[in-house]
This record gives C-alpha cells, structure tokens and sequence, in this order.
C-alpha cells in the first residue's frame, strides 16, 4: 500500500507549552484512519498543521512524496471537514456544494453546465439527490453533515481531514453516519483522517486508528490490536474498557495501594508502570470462592449495575474508594442480583491482565 502522508518529528507549541510533542507516523493512500485523543492531546492541532492552517515550528510533513512547508491550504490537495458544518446558511445545498469549485484559486469551474453535473455528481454520492433547492437550514443534522461532506469532495481533494464530524450529531444519527461516512470513503478512494474523542467510534471506523496522548503519538495500530492490546496505560484509559492500578512489579507480582497481584510473567515496556484488567474479563463471586492457582482475586463492596442491552456493567468500591467496574456479556448468563454494599471477590486470571512498565 502506497504512503500518502507522512510525519516526521512535528512539533508544534503555543508559549512554553507543546501541543505536538515529535510526532512521526505514516497513513496509507485508500483507507479510513481514525485518530482518537482526550481533550487537549492536540488532535485539532494536527490536522490543522497538516491542512496549512498552522504552520509547524520544527519536522516535515510529506504529502504524496513532496514536503508541503510553506505550500497554502488551498494548493495543497487536501479538503477539510468542520465539526460544525461551516455550511453557509443563505445558500442552497447546491449552493454550498458549488461554492468550493467556482471559488477555488486553481482551475475554479465557471461553465455552469460543467458545474450542474459536478454538484449533482456530488449530491449523487453522498445520498442527497432531490435537495438541490432545499435552503441548508431546512434539513436535518445528518443531510448538513453530508453536504459539508459533498462540499470538500467535488473540489477532488487527494485526502480529506474530519474534525469530529459526527461530534453535532444526535447519538442515534451518529451511528448511522459513521457507516455512510465509510460507504462515502470507499467510493471516493482517497484517505480519510478523522478525528474524534470517542474510543468506540475511533476503533469502529478506522482501518488504522491512532492514539494522541499529550500531543504524542501512543499507538498506531488496526483496531483489535489497539483495543485487545494498548500500548500504555493511558492507551488503555482512553478506551475506557480497563480497570487500571498503580504500583510497579516487585519480583513476580504487581504490587500498590489495591493489594499485590500474582503475575504469570509477561510484560510490555512503557514508560510509566501500571496493570490494567479489562471489564469483561472479570467474574464477580462470593467472597468464599476456592481460587485456581492461574486467578488473582481482589475484594470490594458491591455499589451499582447498569443495564446495557448485550451486557450488565456492575460498579465495586475498593477500600480506598477506587471505583471497579465489571462487564457481563448477556449471551454468557445472566449475573446474579448483588446486593448493595455487600462484599464479593472479584477474580481475573493472570494472564489476562496487563502489565506495564
Ligand atoms: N491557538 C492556541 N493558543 C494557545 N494554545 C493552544 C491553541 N490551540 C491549542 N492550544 C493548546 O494546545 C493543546 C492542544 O489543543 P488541541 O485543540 O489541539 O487539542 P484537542 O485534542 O483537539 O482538544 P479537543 O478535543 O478538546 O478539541 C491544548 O493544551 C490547547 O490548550
């Protein structure tokens, strides 16, 4: 698969403070890249040093082979989506699709015929035909979100950036758009970076999905390895599925202010020590259970459980007041009713944890 960006030690920071700490990461020409950070991580900051809308104070940017230093964000090649649309509310859908083409610096399309067909093209492609007329501020959240879509894709960009696209849409909406935004992809060929602060979004769209953790780049992966095995704690905490402890290993355990946990001896590298155990990799059981030599156990007192449809999240308070969640998968069975403030042994086998440092 060809390279079509490529990032090489991009720093970038306002004051004393670096919102991109030595980035380097390469994407792939034809795929959907997610890009997934908490707030401030300096995702925003990225792709609009990669659109030219901030110029970066130190590394190189390659877009198709060539360093894209001092090139403007209009001759670049590359579109940009905004969270809010930017769609101009005095004009028609077709409008605001058209606008882009006859207004660009190079080569801007003047014959309206030629730009008739370019629009319906557009509109064609993104599920919108019919709405030509319609005023923008007289369709739905899902139909803006396709014409700002339309609006960045008939000017034929080599690779468009998303801005927490679907960040202004209902949770309903939401996830249908994030199938047609990949459908839209596909049909268009060119690589999508899309940004977003959402683990579940990030690990269902991207072919590749990284992971920006204080304006670095954490992991770069597909999304199983990026979920089934993050490359640090914080990794770990954005994707909101880990119980995480603090500690460090001391000889063949895991041990901090939760207790000492038993290790079956594998470890990844990172540069602060943590252990991680994944909700749904818990089971929940009297405090008397006999335990087999490959679990770990640890004690806490039963709070609350949420019912999600597939599954029942049930939430422990450790002594010290450290919150524990546990995820039981309906299809396996139905988990018992808990009883408030009661104290269960929460057992996990070795080798599931996570272990870092
Ligand atoms: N124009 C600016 N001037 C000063 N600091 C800035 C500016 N833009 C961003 N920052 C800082 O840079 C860091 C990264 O910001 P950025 O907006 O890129 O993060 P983000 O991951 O997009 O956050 P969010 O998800 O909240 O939009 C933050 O600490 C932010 O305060």
């Amino acid at each position: 698969m060809s390279t079509v960006l490529q990032l090489s030690q991009v720093t970038k920071s306002y004051g004393a403070s670096a919102a991109l700490d030595s980035v380097d990461f390469s994407l792939p020409d034809n795929a959907y890249i997610s890009l997934l950070g908490p707030s401030g991580s300096g995702k925003t900051t990225l792709l609009r040093v990669i659109a030219g809308f901030e110029e970066p104070d130190a590394g190189s940017i390659l877009f198709h082979g060539k360093r894209l230093d001092g090139v403007e964000p209009h001759d670049r090649g590359i579109g940009f989506v905004f969270q809010n649309f930017a769609l101009f509310p005095h004009l028609s859908v077709a409008e605001n699709v058209a606008f882009g083409l006859r207004n660009r610096k190079v080569d801007p399309v003047t014959d309206a015929r030629v730009l008739a067909k370019r629009v319906q093209d557009m509109l064609s492609l993104v599920g919108l035909s019919g709405f030509d007329d319609r005023a923008v501020t007289q369709i739905s959240g899902g139909q803006r979100q396709r014409v700002a879509l339309a609006r960045t894709l008939v000017t034929e960009p080599k690779m468009v950036l998303l801005d927490e696209p679907l960040g202004a849409l209902d949770a309903n909406l939401r996830g249908r758009m994030r199938n047609e935004l990949k459908i839209i992809r596909e049909r268009c060929g060119v690589t999508f970076l899309h940004v977003t602060g959402s683990e579940s979004e990030a690990l269902a769209m991207g072919d590749l999905v990284l992971v920006l953790d204080r304006g670095r780049i954490a992991q770069a992966a597909a999304s199983d390895v990026v979920y089934n095995s993050p490359a640090t704690a914080s990794v770990a905490r954005f994707l909101n599925c880990y119980n995480l402890f603090a500690g460090d290993v001391v000889a063949d355990a895991f041990v901090g202010p939760a207790g000492r946990f038993p290790l079956n001896g594998s470890r990844r590298k990172a540069p602060q020590p943590a252990y991680a155990i994944r909700y749904d990799r818990v089971s929940i059981r009297s405090r008397d259970a006999v335990l087999s030599d490959d679990e770990v156990r640890i004690e806490a007192d039963f709070i609350a459980s949420e019912y999600s449809g597939a599954a029942v999240n049930s939430f422990f308070a450790l002594d010290g007041g450290h919150v524990f969640e546990v995820e039981s998968h309906l299809s396996h069975a139905r988990p018992p009713a808990f009883v408030e403030k009661d104290r269960y042994a929460l057992v996990w086998k070795k080798e599931d944890a996570l272990v870092f440092g």
